[in-house]
Formats: C-alpha cells, structure tokens, sequence
C-alpha cells in the first residue's frame, strides 16, 4: 500500500484511487469535506469528497474505496437525468434510450410525468435537494452516467432568486457529491447566461471575465468552477458545454430569456401573429435541440485525453428577433410580429454574448453543428404541419 501525505492509495475496489488515511478522525467543513484536506501537501490529483451525512464510520470502513461503480468503456452506460421533464431532458433520455437501451436510461423530476413520456421508459421522482434520495436511487440502479438538467433559468430566477439559489446552488452541491462518491461521470450544462456586460461579448470566447448579473448566471459560474475544482482536486469526470439559446418544436422553454424564439413558432401557426418580449435587434446564440443533445452525448462520450477543459461553448448560428422573423415570413408572408419589451428579459439579454466563440470544441472534440437558420425554420415549420395532419387524420 502506497501512501501521500494524508492519502492511501488503494485498489481494494474498482480502480486505483486515493483515499483519505484517516477518514472518520478529521474536522469536516458543513458539506462535509475535509478542512484537514486543504493543508495536505504535496494534493495528490485523485481523492474523494465525503459528507458527514452520508456515510457513518459503522456504514464504510475507513479503507474503503468510494470509486468501488466502475464504468468500464465497452459496458452500456446507467444514466440518471435530473430535471428530466423540461425542455431538454425528455429529447435526450429518448436519444440515449437509442444508443444504449431503453432501461438503462432514468428520467427523473419533482413533476408528474405525462403518460407519453411515464410509458416510454423509466421515470422516478428525485427532489435534487433531497441528498439521501439521491444517493439511494444511484446506488440501486448502478448508475454510471449523471445527466443534471435541473435548474430555475434565467427568467423565473430572477423572480425566485431564494429558489434559483436553493435549486442551482445547494442542488448543484449535492450531485457534486453523489457523483464524486459514486465515481459518476457527471455532465452539468452552464449556458451563455453564465457571462455578463463586461465579458466580449462578439464573439464570447471560452475563458474571459465571467461577471453575469442574474442568479441563473451567477450559479452556472460557480456550477462550472466547482465541477473543474472537483475535476482537479477529487478526480470527479465533469463534462459541461455551455449551451446556447435552444429551440425546440415538441417542449417548451421553462422560463429563460431565449423563449420568444420557441413561442414565435407556436403563435405563429395558431394565430399568425406574435408579440416579441425582446427588442427586434437583439442579437443572441441560438442552437436547434437535436444539435445541442447530440453535442451532450458526443463530449460525454469524448475519451478523456481529448478534452483539454472540462467547460466548452457550444454554438450553431446567431439571430435577432428580426431576422427570425424575416426568415418565418419567407414561408408564411402574412406573419405579424409587434414588440412589448421586456425590461428584466432585455437587460439580461443585453448582457448576453451576441456570438459564440466554439473553436475549441471544434478543435478537441470535433464539434460541428448542422443547423443553421433556415435549415432550424423549415424543420419547425415541419414538425408543426406534420401535427396539424396527424390531428385531422384523428
Ligand atoms: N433550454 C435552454 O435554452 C438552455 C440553455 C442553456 C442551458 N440550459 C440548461 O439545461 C438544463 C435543462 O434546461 P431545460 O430548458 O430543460 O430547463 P427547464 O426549466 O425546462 O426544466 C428544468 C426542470 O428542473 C426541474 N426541477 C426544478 N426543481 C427541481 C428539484 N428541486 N429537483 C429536481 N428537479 C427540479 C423542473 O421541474 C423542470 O422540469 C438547465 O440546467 C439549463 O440551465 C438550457
Ligand atoms: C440561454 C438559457 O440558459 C436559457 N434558455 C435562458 O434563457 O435562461
């Protein structure tokens, strides 16, 4: 047995990984990592985060190994996604459901799901506030993969910022620790949202000031540095992109600043009309869905000696409400936009990158979107006829 400082190396389960020596004898901070920790010198790059809630010296033997679910490479993934039943999570439970098996894909929420999506594979209810929750439906699933989609967005955050707090801050801590114990490999998303008025802001680059004026912004930074800090102190396998604005045909946006560019489909065709809350000229990073799921299973499938960060902008295309607009009227020329600015939805837009700067996803991991503008209009357009067919056919 090999020993650092403070640290024992162990193997007695899965792999190789450091171990604090003497667990159950040091101070721990309120989340329940080790204060001792801090002034170990030389940090070895791998140990693991405990919390004093969830293991007793009687549950875990001071030389157990926490990394004991190991995922081997040629094994199918065990994915749970959290916040499952928002815009995103349903798309990206049925792309993974497709790669890996339907039951090795866990779609949970604090919502009731409707039946299309409770029938088409597993779903269990997961408060991500509830820690021991948490912990139990990793432990009896065997989950390998953490997909952590919950979280208030940038408009209901603003509105709810002791929520947004809880739900994206002590929410965030508690799949750090479960993945860290786990030895999961955790995808958290971040978001343009997480830059602010005195980042560039055309194009927005990886690394610049990231100063964001919303509570959303504020607790994607401390997302993305807390995964990289666990990445570097704990050897936790955190990926994140940070997505743009995303627009999707068959779920809505749960309150974000980037909404009116799903909803100018929808009012479109039921009434030919929309009511922009944003001012016709401002410019934000926008995505189609299936380019930003496939971009999630892609990083999170990119072997690790790829990603030289753990955070990468994604990006596809840039617009304004006005040229979204112009490119819908192109197919439905009767179209009547107004605008009704939105003074909390402006600001935060207007602190916003205007372009995306995603080279080095492109570079590492071979990142390339296919839908830009027009391609992203005819599909919605697509969809939306496709239903309205289907309707009259039944
Ligand atoms: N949709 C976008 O345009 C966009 C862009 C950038 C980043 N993101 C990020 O992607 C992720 C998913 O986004 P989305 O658009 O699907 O969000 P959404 O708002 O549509 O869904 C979030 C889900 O989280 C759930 N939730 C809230 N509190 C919870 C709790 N205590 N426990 C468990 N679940 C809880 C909600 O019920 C909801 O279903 C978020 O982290 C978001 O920040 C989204
Ligand atoms: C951009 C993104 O994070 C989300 N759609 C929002 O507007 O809040």
């Amino acid at each position: 047995m090999e020993t650092h400082g403070v640290y024992r190396r162990t193997r007695s389960h899965g792999p190789l990984c450091w171990v604090p020596a003497s667990a159950h004898t040091r101070a721990q901070s309120p989340e329940g990592i080790y204060l001792t920790d801090i002034y170990a010198q030389p940090i070895p790059p791998v140990a693991i985060a405990i919390r004093n809630i969830s293991f007793s010296p009687r549950q875990v033997t001071s030389d157990a190994s926490f990394h004991s679910v190991s995922f081997s490479e040629t094994d199918h993934p065990k994915v749970l996604i959290t916040g499952g039943l928002g815009q995103l999570g349903v798309g990206l439970a049925k792309l993974l459901r497709k790669r890996f098996g339907k039951n090795n894909v866990i779609l949970s929420d604090i919502r009731k799901p409707p039946s299309n999506v409770f029938h088409s594979g597993p779903f269990i209810y997961s408060d991500i506030l509830d820690y021991k929750n948490l912990r139990e439906i990793v432990v009896n699933n065997r989950i390998t993969w953490l997909v952590h989609y919950s979280a208030l967005l940038s408009a209901v955050g603003e509105a709810n910022v002791a929520l947004a707090r809880s739900v994206n801050i002590t929410g965030l801590h508690n799949i750090l620790d479960i993945a860290a114990e786990h030895g999961l490999r955790l995808f958290v998303p971040s978001t343009i949202g997480a830059f602010g008025p005195t980042s560039p802001r055309n194009p927005t680059p990886d690394l610049c000031v990231q100063r964001p004026r919303t509570i959303y912004g504020v607790s994607k930074v401390h997302a993305e540095l807390m995964g990289e800090y666990y990445h570097h102190r704990y050897g936790l396998d955190f990926r994140c992109l940070r997505y743009p604005g995303i627009i999707s045909a068959d779920s809505m946006p749960g309150g974000g600043t980037t909404d009116y560019a799903v909803q100018i489909f929808h009012d479109a065709i039921k009434s030919g009309k929309f009511e922009c809350n944003l001012r016709p000229d401002t410019r934000l990073p926008m995505m189609y869905i299936d380019d930003c799921l496939r971009a999630t299973l892609e990083v999170m499938e990119a072997p690790a000696d790829t990603l030289s960060m753990r955070t990468y902008n994604i990006n596809a295309m840039s617009f304004t409400p006005e040229e979204l607009s112009q490119e819908l009227q192109k197919q439905m020329p009767d179209l009547e936009v107004t605008y009704d600015v939105d003074l909390v939805r402006q600001a935060i837009a207007d602190s916003w990158p205007m372009d995306f700067d995603d080279s080095n996803a492109r570079k590492d991991w071979s990142w390339k979107h296919d839908y830009d503008l027009p391609e992203l209009v005819q599909t919605m357009l697509n969809f939306f006829e496709a239903e309205r067919r289907m309707s009259h056919i039944n």
